[in-house]
């Protein structure tokens, strides 16, 4: 998974001199990398997040493959900071931000959207799978506790799950707006669970047969609660 800022499209900035560890260059490398990092979790932050939106958005109307879009919310969030501190929150943040790190492909692209809210791209990747991937993720933070000094403490997300295909005539604002409000869905629904867009499922052809069972028995349980 994409982890820190691609900055590898644009020109980079050197010094006129050409030296390579001048400080005012190295610096300035440095802040283009923080504009768009979220401090606490080191994701990318919203900034970056619409860029790269827009990017593979151009891709799927080039290529034909579609990007999947989620919403992570975490769930009663504000009970968490309440009850064990703000720290605890912002540990409950950045433990989130690793499980994403830990579970996603390479080309995926998880960042923080403000808040409680996450938001993960997932180029070339129908909602088929991409909701495979939303209940995976959903699954495993419910079963992995944050670890605080006092014990562990339990957190849950609900998720909305939408995809863009060639056919869409979205822009990125409407992709946005409607897979976020899948999220105030899952919320409805109960939280802790994973809520999709349109139903009209595709399987990708490019996965194996075992895959696509695999695929078929994680779906039966899709959108339960653990
Ligand atoms: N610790 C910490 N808390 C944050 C941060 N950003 C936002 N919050 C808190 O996240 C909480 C979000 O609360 P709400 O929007 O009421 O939602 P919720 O309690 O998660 O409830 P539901 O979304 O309905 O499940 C607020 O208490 C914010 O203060 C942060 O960076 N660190």
């Amino acid at each position: 998974m994409k982890t820190s800022p691609d900055t590898s499209q644009c020109p980079k900035p050197s010094c006129p001199a050409g030296d390579d560890d001048c400080p005012l260059i190295i610096e300035l490398r440095q802040l283009r990398e923080l504009a768009r990092t979220d401090g606490l979790t080191k994701l990318f932050n919203q900034r970056h997040f619409r860029d790269a939106l827009a990017q593979e958005m151009e891709r799927t109307q080039r290529s034909f493959n579609p990007t999947s879009l989620m919403f992570i919310d975490l769930d009663l969030f504000k009970r968490v900071n309440d009850q064990y501190g703000h720290e605890a929150g912002n540990l409950a943040l950045v433990h989130l931000a690793k499980l994403l790190q830990e579970n996603l492909r390479r080309l995926d692209v998880a960042c923080r959207y403000g808040g409680e809210e996450f938001v993960v791209i997932l180029p070339g990747t129908d909602l088929f799978t991409g909701r495979f991937v939303a209940e995976r993720l959903r699954e495993k933070l419910a079963q992995s506790p944050v670890a605080l000094e006092t014990g562990p403490l339990h957190i849950t997300a609900s998720i909305g799950i939408d995809t863009y295909r060639h056919s869409d005539s979205d822009s990125a604002e409407q992709f946005i707006a409607r897979t976020d409000k899948l999220v105030y869905q899952a919320k409805a629904a109960g939280r802790n669970c994973v809520v999709h867009g349109i139903t009209d499922v595709r399987v990708d052809t490019h996965i194996s047969a075992d895959e696509k069972a695999a695929l078929s028995d994680a779906f039966r349980s899709t959108d339960k609660k653990s």
